[in-house]
Formats: structure tokens, sequence, C-alpha cells
């Protein structure tokens, strides 16, 4: 009897995003840190005896997504996943993926590598594959620079192109407002104006480090500290290509937010709230402003990709 598997895998926002110049292929080394939020995506595979993959794509009820950009073929991570996945274990069964997506699409908090992870763990599972998380982690890297963390979770250094982990050490619970638009913003064109500035300026950021403030902040449980140490490369560059998020990060600042910052490549804006109750009152504040199509809540540090037992 074919039965059906379902894995969840988190969003993700860069509490520090430090960039480097571009290597001839055209990756950036970065320092970063990521933090794993409770929101998100859902990977259900049940496997078929044709050898074939399908896909098919939901948003979750309530969720701040516009999955119409959604590729359903081939280019889609959870699909180039399976596909990676079965070549790699010599499987010659196919499988029927469907994506219940809760992160927006292309707002730089990572919803394409969270369903590569999910699709990972849940095919792996669903073809007995036998497959150790290590192996899973190797797989995830070949994927996309972000979907090691969505597979790791929680709270993480991320070193090379991202996908060099290392836990980081936290106390507590974060409480963070996400103010979404429904126009994504394309990574490597972040990437590439953030490359047209420091030509302009002919130089790069010349030392990449761990942001010490970033971690002590973290490991007090701090929102207050961790809010004014956040830092992001990126934020200049999506704030270039789209400059309303500017409006945003104000209207955070007016909220008291205890720091307010792009996530990732953009163009979701994270604003760090002192408390759930602060982070309910902040996210009123913003959805009156009308500055964001979409508004939510969610806490961090979340779990890395899990299997959803029935
Ligand atoms: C910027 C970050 C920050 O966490 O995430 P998002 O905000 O997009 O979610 C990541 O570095 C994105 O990771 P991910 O989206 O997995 O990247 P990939 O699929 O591997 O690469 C997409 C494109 O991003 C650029 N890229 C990505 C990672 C990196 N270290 N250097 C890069 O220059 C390249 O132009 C690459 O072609
Ligand atoms: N499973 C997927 N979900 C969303 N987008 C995907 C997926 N697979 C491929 N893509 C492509 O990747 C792009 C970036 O997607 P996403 O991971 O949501 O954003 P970001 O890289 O900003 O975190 C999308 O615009 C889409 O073209």
């Amino acid at each position: 009897m074919t039965r059906t598997v379902r894995a969840k895998a988190p969003a993700k926002v860069n509490l520090q995003l430090a960039v480097g110049a571009p290597e001839p292929d055209g990756y950036h080394p970065l320092v970063t840190v990521f933090q794993a939020l409770d929101l998100w995506e859902t990977v259900e595979a049940t496997p078929r005896t044709d050898g074939q993959i399908r896909l098919t794509v939901d948003v979750a009820a309530g969720a701040p997504v516009d999955a119409s950009g959604v590729p359903l073929d081939g280019t889609n991570l959870a699909w180039r996943a399976a596909e990676l996945l079965a070549r790699t274990f010599g499987i010659t069964d196919g499988v029927d993926l469907h994506l219940i997506k809760g992160v927006p699409v292309a707002g730089g908090m990572a919803g394409g590598s969270a369903d590569a992870a999910a699709a990972l763990v849940a095919c792996a599972e669903a073809w007995d594959t036998g497959a150790t998380r290590g192996e899973l982690l190797t797989l995830a890297r070949r994927l996309g620079a972000d979907v090691p963390f969505s597979l790791h979770g929680h709270t993480a250094v991320g070193l090379g192109r991202g996908d060099d982990l290392m836990p980081a050490m936290t106390h507590g619970e974060f409480h963070w407002v996400l103010a979404t638009q429904r126009d994504g913003l394309s990574t490597p064109s972040v990437f590439a104006e953030y490359d047209r500035r420091i030509e302009a300026r002919e130089q790069a950021r010349s030392e990449l480090e761990i942001d010490r403030e970033v971690m002590t902040a973290l490991m007090a449980g701090d929102p207050v500290a961790l809010g004014s140490a956040l830092t992001n490369d990126l934020e200049g560059p999506a704030l270039a290509l789209m400059p309303r998020l500017g409006e945003l990060l104000d209207a955070a600042d007016a909220a008291e937010a205890c720091g307010a910052i792009v996530s990732g490549s953009g163009p979701t804006v994270a604003a760090l709230a002192r408390s759930r109750q602060h982070a309910l009152a902040m996210a009123a504040h913003l959805r009156a402003s009308r500055l964001a199509d979409a508004v939510v809540t969610a806490s961090g540090p979340a779990s890395g990709t899990v299997l959803i037992q029935d």
C-alpha cells in the first residue's frame, strides 16, 4: 500500500548578513547568523510506481503567500531535491509531491529552500532510503546555499556560501513581526546590485567576522540588545531596488521595534519585538500603515526539518 509521508521545514531570518566580494563563480563569501522561525512549509510525498515525479502546490490557511510564481516543473527546488535523492540512492520509484506553502515566495525567508529540505526528508522516508541526516545535509548543500540551514533549523552561524553551519547558543524565545510584499525580489538581482555598489566604491567589505554583539544578545535572550545588533549588507541593495521598504523600516521604528531589518535579500521586513504582546501591538500598527501586503507574527528559534507524525 502506498503511504503519504509529511515533513515540515521552517522559514528563516538573517540576524547578521555580512557579504564579501564575489568569487570567480559569482557566489559571495558570507558570514551570516540564521534564525529559524515557526512559519512552515509542508511537503507531502506519496511514492509512485511509474518513476515519474509530479508536483502540486497549495497555500496554508491564512498564510501571506501568493503561490502563482512557484514553478510546477523540474525547476522547483522540491522536485530537484527528490530527483537528486533518487539518483544518489538508486531509487527507481517516482513520487507525488504536494507543497503547502506558509512562507512568502521570493521573500528572503528561504521558502523554496525549506521545500527542498522538507522534500529530502519526506522522500527519504517514503522511499525507505535509510539516508542519514549527514547524507541529507550533503545533498542539501548541492541544492542551494540556504538549504542546509532549512534542514538544520534553530539558530546557526553560516560561513562559506552560508552553507557551512555551526550551531549558535541562544536563550529563550524571540518574537518577530514580518511585513511581506506580494512582489518578490530575486536573490541574484539583489546580489548583482550589491556588486554594482562595491564596483562603484572599488572595494568590498575588508573583513568578514561573526558579530560578537549578536552572539552575546542571543545567549542572553535579550531582544533589545539583539535588535540594535541586527545588520544586513544586502539591505542597501534591496532598498535601492524597492525604495518603499524604507518607509516600512521607519514604521517599525515608530512602533518601537527593538530593531528592524530587511530579511536576507528581501523584500520581507523583519521587526524584533520585546515580547509576544509587543509583537501583536506592532503587527497591528504595521497593518494600519498599509505599507505591507501582509503582516504576520512568528517566533524563533524553531526546529529544523522534521517528519510530521499522523
Ligand atoms: C541571500 C540569502 C541569505 O540567507 O537568502 P535569501 O534572502 O535569498 O533567502 C542566501 O545567501 C541565498 O541563498 P539561496 O537562495 O539558497 O542561494 P542559491 O540558490 O544557492 O543561489 C541563488 C543566487 O544567489 C547568489 N548567491 C547566493 C549565495 C551566496 N553565498 N552568494 C551568492 O552570490 C548567486 O547569484 C546565486 O546564483
Ligand atoms: N518550492 C519553491 N517555492 C518557491 N519558489 C521556488 C520553489 N522552487 C523554485 N522556486 C523559485 O525560486 C525563487 C525564490 O524563491 P524563495 O525560496 O521563495 O525565495 P528567497 O530565495 O527570497 O527566500 C522563486 O521566485 C521561484 O522562481
